[in-house]
């Protein structure tokens, strides 16, 4: 049976498995209905401004309190969180990896879960990791969940679904799922073993980015994200509830499954996004915007306009500019850009990054086109051409971001990366001029 979800941004939604579960007119009521136990779980202070504030309300089968007791510390295995003490052993440059095969052995959310680069401080709520997330083990009496920070989720490879507190959301790759900060979620693959990159964003959550004189359409579109109905599991089986927080893994032993929401209602929930239903918006005539025309999802910080973390993408789009030199232009920035390939060809990097691969250009650090992307582009025919069948992206952080040991010493890591700019030759000849 297809899965059933509620269209919108940040809507207050409402939704019940059995009808009249949901209290009509208030959140608390003596009694429940169907014996249902009332629980808020705020995403925000309780004193947020009305248009920040997210909060919901869930009617579940027992309390949070019955599911999560003592935690007893365990293995966090290779997740890493920011500040990452661990020695950087690389030498400050641009970073590229080639794609990272899913591994054979059996890898869950939790153990498959494996940390690229973190950003500024989980404990101060600020900053960001980029993790890989290889599953080939459905979960099973194992549920998960992270007061560090929202996980934004982009499919690469292999379909991926989400059993939450708050319904079932299922992406393959081009789409992807935000689970805030705190929800209680299992991960099983319905189709074989899935890759997928994985964005932790330790400050507040994501949302639309404002489009200012484009106006009220293009982008991403809020009728396009999508929120799970309600879903519940009355199971009494033990298991394990694994939280990360604090930079550190903790469990403790549950008797039953804490997906246990049989009604809910309100606006802090999970979603999912196709990212093919993004409308790019981008010059028509000359010259090469600023990546942030592409900005999917922001999360921002204190500063105005300056985030903690963009989610950016790169998708289908046609190129029509005159006199332009088409591809991103060479730059430094002040912002960290962590990047990765779901599939197809990225116009500055035609032959060397790969879809599941991943690079790393970090503050102030010059890149751009490649040898062979900056030759092609600056004498190709200026027809309209359509970049068709890609879709990158970037996770782009205003903190510096520090590759961990296991990212540093993975063998798909790229050596003679830098080279691919080695072939840029010196073409200054004070003699000629190019026509204005
Ligand atoms: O560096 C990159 O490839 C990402 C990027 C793309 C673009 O079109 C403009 C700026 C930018 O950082
Ligand atoms: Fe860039």
């Amino acid at each position: 049976m297809p899965l059933a979800y509620m269209s919108g941004f940040g809507n207050s939604f409402e939704t019940e498995t059995l009808p009249g579960a949901l209290p009509v007119g208030r959140n608390s009521p003596q009694k429940v209905g169907y014996g249902l136990y009332a629980e808020q779980l705020s995403g925000t202070p309780f004193t947020a401004p009305r248009a920040a504030n997210q909060r919901s309300w869930l009617y579940r089968i027992r309390p949070g309190v019955r599911h999560m007791s003592r935690f007893r510390k365990v293995d966090p295995g290779l997740v890493r969180t920011a500040p990452d003490r661990e020695e950087a052993e690389l030498a400050l440059g641009q970073l590229r990896w080639a794609p990272v095969p899913v591994p054979e052995d059996p890898l869950t959310f939790r153990t498959g879960l494996r940390t690229v680069t973190t950003a500024g401080d989980a404990a101060t709520q600020i900053g960001m990791a980029a993790h890989l997330l290889f599953v080939t083990r459905s979960m099973e009496n194992e549920y998960f969940s992270n007061a560090d920070g929202e996980l934004l989720v982009v499919a690469q490879n292999g379909s991926l679904r989400f059993r939450t507190e708050f319904g079932v959301i299922e992406i393959a790759p081009g789409e992807i799922c935000v689970i805030p900060r705190g929800v209680i979620f299992k991960v099983e693959i319905p189709a074989g073993p899935a890759r997928a990159y994985v964005c932790e964003n330790y400050g507040g959550g994501f949302t639309l980015p404002e489009r200012g004189p484009i106006g009220a359409n293009c982008l991403a579109n809020p009728r396009d994200f999508l929120t799970p109905v309600a879903a519940y599991e009355d199971k009494e089986e033990s298991g394990e509830l694994y939280m990360k927080w604090g930079g550190e893994l903790w469990c403790c032993e549950v008797r039953q499954s804490p997906l246990d929401v049989v009604a809910w209602h309100g606006n802090y929930a999970p979603y999912k996004y196709d990212l093919r239903r993004y409308s790019p918006v981008g010059p028509i005539l000359f010259d090469h915007a600023d990546p942030s025309i592409f900005t999917v999802l922001t999360a921002p910080s204190e500063t105005p306009g300056t985030a903690n973390v963009d989610f950016v993408i790169f998708p289908e789009r046609w190129m029509v500019a005159e006199n332009t030199f088409r591809p991103p232009w060479y730059h430094r920035n002040i912002m960290s850009e962590f990047m990765g390939l779901i599939y197809g060809v990225y116009d500055a990097k035609p032959g060397g990054f790969k879809p599941g691969g991943m690079s790393l250009h970090n503050m102030m650090l010059p890149h751009g086109p490649d040898t062979e992307a900056f030759e092609k582009a600056s004498n190709e025919e200026l027809k309209p051409v359509k970049q068709e069948g890609t879709m990158a992206f970037m996770f782009e952080t205003r903190y510096p971001q520090r590759v961990t040991r296991w990212a540093a010493r993975l063998p798909q890591l790229e050596e003679t990366y830098a080279d691919c700019w080695a072939g840029l030759k010196k073409h200054f000849a004070p003699g000629r001029r190019e026509p204005r």
